[in-house]
């Protein structure tokens, strides 16, 4: 059976990446696209995209959905946009494989709660890449034998959110095997604000943004006169396909809501 897959933000650094790797894929065809800009009103017109086949390009997602009829609606656009664009994929029976980041816990509990009401399945993936899922699961794992743990994450300037997505979803993981408490001097002071990261529990997460790089991520473990350092770099947006298009495919077989790959890999 072919996939029928509508792409929103075609035009960015990942949704690009995705349209290439959709076109390319036999099993799977790309029925539409969503931008919020007026560019085109084919894909083959855009100059990201030369020499491609036709694919509608739509600015209002609920026209998207009635006209062209996808099965799975792939979001890699921005923190502001992702969950209506969820919500709605949803409601008109859909299946949402996210990328994008920055949604609140309430937002997560909601769409949870509507996916399984819906008996439709969704997947949010923090991180597609693999090896930053591995990173995540061995996080976990070190933080039952090694409690004090500090995240350094980096990323290029374009980032919108802060911390990011795997960075949260790490500490997510991590709290699962550590008790929540204020790790540091109990009297240590910032004498510049935010000096100490972001607070998780008591776990300090680092965001650093800067050009040149892509996606990375060290997660610190410290005890008794040792340190272990778990670390994964992504060095360019193919090291997501292959869990995008493995996302694309899985979803097909859910009838709930999975918020990371680690649940389903
Ligand atoms: N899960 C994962 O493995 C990964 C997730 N990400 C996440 O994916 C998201 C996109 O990242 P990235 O590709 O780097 O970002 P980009 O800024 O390169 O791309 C985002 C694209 O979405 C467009 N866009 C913004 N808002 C809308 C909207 N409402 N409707 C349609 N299109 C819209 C933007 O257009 P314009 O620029 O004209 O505003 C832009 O073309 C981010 O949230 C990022 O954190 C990134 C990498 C991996
Ligand atoms: O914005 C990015 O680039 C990335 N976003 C995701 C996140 O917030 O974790 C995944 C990856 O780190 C790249």
């Amino acid at each position: 059976m072919t996939i029928r897959v509508a792409i929103a933000g075609p035009r960015g650094k990942m949704g690009s990446e995705a349209v290439h790797t959709v076109m390319k894929n036999d099993q799977m065809e790309l029925v539409a696209v969503l931008d919020h800009r007026e560019i085109a009103n084919s894909l083959e017109n855009y100059t990201e995209f030369p020499n491609t086949y036709h694919v509608p390009v739509f600015r209002n997602l609920e026209d998207l959905f009635k006209t062209s009829k996808p099965d799975v609606f792939v979001d890699l656009t921005a923190p502001e946009a992702v969950y209506k664009h969820t919500k709605e994929a949803l409601e008109n029976g859909v299946r949402p494989v996210i990328g994008t980041t920055g949604f609140t816990d309430d937002q997560l509990d909601e769409l949870t709660e509507l996916s399984a009401n819906l008996q439709l399945g969704a997947i949010i993936a923090p991180n597609f890449a693999i090896g930053a899922v591995l990173m995540m699961k061995f996080s976990q794992m070190a933080a039952a034998y090694l409690p004090e743990v500090e995240i350094i994450e980096m990323h290029h300037d374009r980032k919108l959110d802060a911390p990011s997505g795997t960075a949260i979803k790490t500490a997510q993981l991590i709290q699962e095997n550590r008790r929540s408490h204020k790790q540091g001097h109990p009297n240590e002071e910032e004498t510049l604000p935010g000096a100490r990261g972001a607070d998780f529990e008591g776990l300090r997460i680092h965001s650093v943004r800067l050009p040149g790089l892509v996606a990375h991520q060290q997660v610190l473990f410290g005890g008794e006169g040792q340190l272990l350092t778990l670390r994964h770099d992504s060095f360019n947006r193919s090291s997501f396909m292959s869990g995008v298009k493995f996302s694309i495919e899985k979803v097909m077989q859910l009838d709930e809501l999975v918020y990371g790959l680690e649940n389903i890999l």
